[in-house]
């Protein structure tokens, strides 16, 4: 082997080795969220062209996963034995109910979406099939899989609202939406979740990493269903 293949094996991985755990779920996942960056939700939020009736079928069914979502992180909370992660976790249930779920209360006046058809609209397979990963990595997984499964969440909307944010939206209420994910709050939430993250995988070994990883991904996969999902006003009838 010549010197320079040499130094670029070796330069390989010095690369990898300097890599942090979610670098490594970041890049795992990336062809996921570049589909979603490219989804038509995300192009038509951005354009102001979104049909209002698919905005809403995602709001009715976000409501859903936020608050299970909230749940999710109490449970987590109960489980993991870190103070500090513990802390975080709770503050993010409390933030949940205080930011992310309040801000929609205003989308779903603008929307004129009543209680009555909040209780009435059945949940979406993909909405369902979402929570319920979250859900089986806590309880047949472990609460670092179920972390690495919340990530996502924060991570990909940051990213979006980035994105996102210099352009804006030609139209008010997804304007509003883009802003939520830019924020200097949300942001620092983000960065609290990916260290807790790394914080868990270096407790832990390898084989351990690997099913924080798939959950990872699984959960990404999800994200980019979502949208699909409001699109396609998904429900569990065939056709
Ligand atoms: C399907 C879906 N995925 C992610 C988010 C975004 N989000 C939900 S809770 C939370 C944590 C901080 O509020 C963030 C960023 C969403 N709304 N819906």
């Amino acid at each position: 082997m010549g010197i320079f293949a040499v130094g670029l094996f070796a330069s390989y991985f010095m690369e990898e080795f300097n890599m942090t755990f979610t670098d490594q779920l970041h890049e795992q996942a990336a062809t996921l969220w570049q589909q979603s960056f490219d989804h038509p939700f995300i192009q038509q939020i951005s354009a102001g062209t979104l049909p209002k009736a698919v905005f809403r079928f995602y709001l009715l069914q976000d409501r859903y996963y936020l608050s299970e979502f909230g749940k999710l992180h109490e449970q987590v909370a109960s489980q993991v034995t870190n103070p500090k992660g513990r802390t975080f976790l709770l503050e993010g249930a409390q933030g949940l109910k205080d930011g992310e779920i309040a801000v929609r209360k205003g989308f779903f006046e603008t929307l004129q979406i009543s209680k009555q058809e909040i209780a009435q609209t059945p949940v979406a397979p993909t909405a369902y099939n979402y929570v319920n990963h979250m859900y089986a990595e806590l309880y047949r997984g472990t609460p670092g899989r179920a972390i690495a499964g919340l990530l996502p969440c924060y991570w990909l909307y940051n990213e979006i609202g980035k994105r996102l944010i210099a352009a804006g939206s030609p139209d008010a209420l997804y304007q509003q939406w883009i802003e939520t994910y830019d924020s200097d709050g949300y942001t620092d939430s983000v960065q609290k979740m990916i260290a807790l993250t790394n914080e868990t995988a270096a407790r832990t070994d390898a084989d351990e990493r690997t099913a924080m990883a798939a959950s990872f991904v699984r959960s990404s996969a999800y994200e980019l269903a979502f949208w699909q999902m409001a699109m396609d006003r998904q429900s569990w009838q065939a056709g």
